[in-house]
């Protein structure tokens, strides 16, 4: 009988998550595609017991493909809302590879969290050579559609370039070009691939070819790095709700201190057993 597990999401981005206080966790990339066969999802995460003070727990996430990555929003959000339960608080701070977060509540099953700030350098994202992360230029082989010229590049612990667009993204597009880009060599990381389509200074529709784990119904640092790139550029303010194709979330760059705020909802589903 494997170790208990529970099933959530955030907007339609799938989890498993694994409770590692009492007992440690530290999954092969096999064993972890292999609960991906058992129970499919996008990210696995981990709550472990905390190594910093002033952080309730350390916490790690996987790809479905297997290998661990430094940063996952709407997960952040999964993670905080169960902190927040087991702890009976209305805030929390943890700790990851990424940084420190902290969450809190914005009503039921709502959570806004502070993903810190996001990283621009060229170096930061990280790109294989040095460039303006507004707009950069980016050849992509065969495909030579004007939307794709001088996407904006952003890291929020994790590497996103981001297409702004003049129309709904469809899906030959983002699985075509995202596939492609993803493991494109000026990416050294590889790349999470958003299309951002500003409707209005504070509404983005925007979809997501994820790094690791393809188009998923809601990318929450794509989020993120939608709204920083799409403000860098002018096309909207530093606030908007952004349309995943798994509903909605409210994103902040604020002004004060040039932190990302995320607000939105999450759900869990079931628990079970690895
Ligand atoms: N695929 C991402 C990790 C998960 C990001 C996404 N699920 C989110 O909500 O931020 C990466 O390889 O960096």
């Amino acid at each position: 009988m494997g170790r208990p597990f529970l099933k959530m999401n955030g907007l339609g981005n799938q989890f498993v998550v694994v409770q590692a206080q009492d007992e440690p966790f530290d999954p092969s990339p096999d064993e972890v595609r292999a609960i991906n066969d058992h129970t499919p999802y996008d990210q696995l995460i981990s709550i472990e017991p905390s190594r910093s003070p002033g952080a309730a727990a350390f916490v790690r996430f996987w790809n479905n493909t297997g290998e661990e990555v430094g940063a996952c929003g709407n997960g952040t959000r999964a993670v905080a809302w169960l902190l927040m339960e087991a702890g009976r608080n209305d805030a929390v701070t943890f700790a990851t590879e990424g940084g420190l977060l902290s969450g809190e509540r914005a009503g039921d099953h709502v959570v806004r969290v502070d993903m810190g700030e996001p990283r621009l350098r060229w170096d930061q994202v990280p790109l294989a050579e040095e460039m303006d992360t507004r707009g950069i230029e980016l050849q992509i082989g065969p495909i030579d559609a004007p939307i794709l010229h001088t996407p904006g590049a952003v890291s929020m612990g994790n590497p996103h370039v981001v297409f702004f667009m003049d129309r709904e993204p469809d899906d030959a597009l983002v699985r075509g070009a995202g596939s492609l880009i993803e493991h494109h060599p000026l990416f050294p990381e590889g790349v999470n691939v958003g299309f951002a389509w500003p409707k209005a200074q504070d509404r983005i529709r925007l979809r997501v070819w994820e790094r690791g784990a393809g188009l998923t119904k809601a990318c929450g640092t794509g989020a993120c790095a939608a709204l920083v790139a799409c403000a860098r550029r002018g096309l909207t303010g530093r606030r908007a709700t952004m349309e995943l194709d798994g509903g909605e979330l409210t994103i902040e760059w604020r002004e004060s201190d040039g932190h990302v705020i995320m607000t939105g909802p999450i759900e869990l589903e079931f628990t079970g057993r690895l």
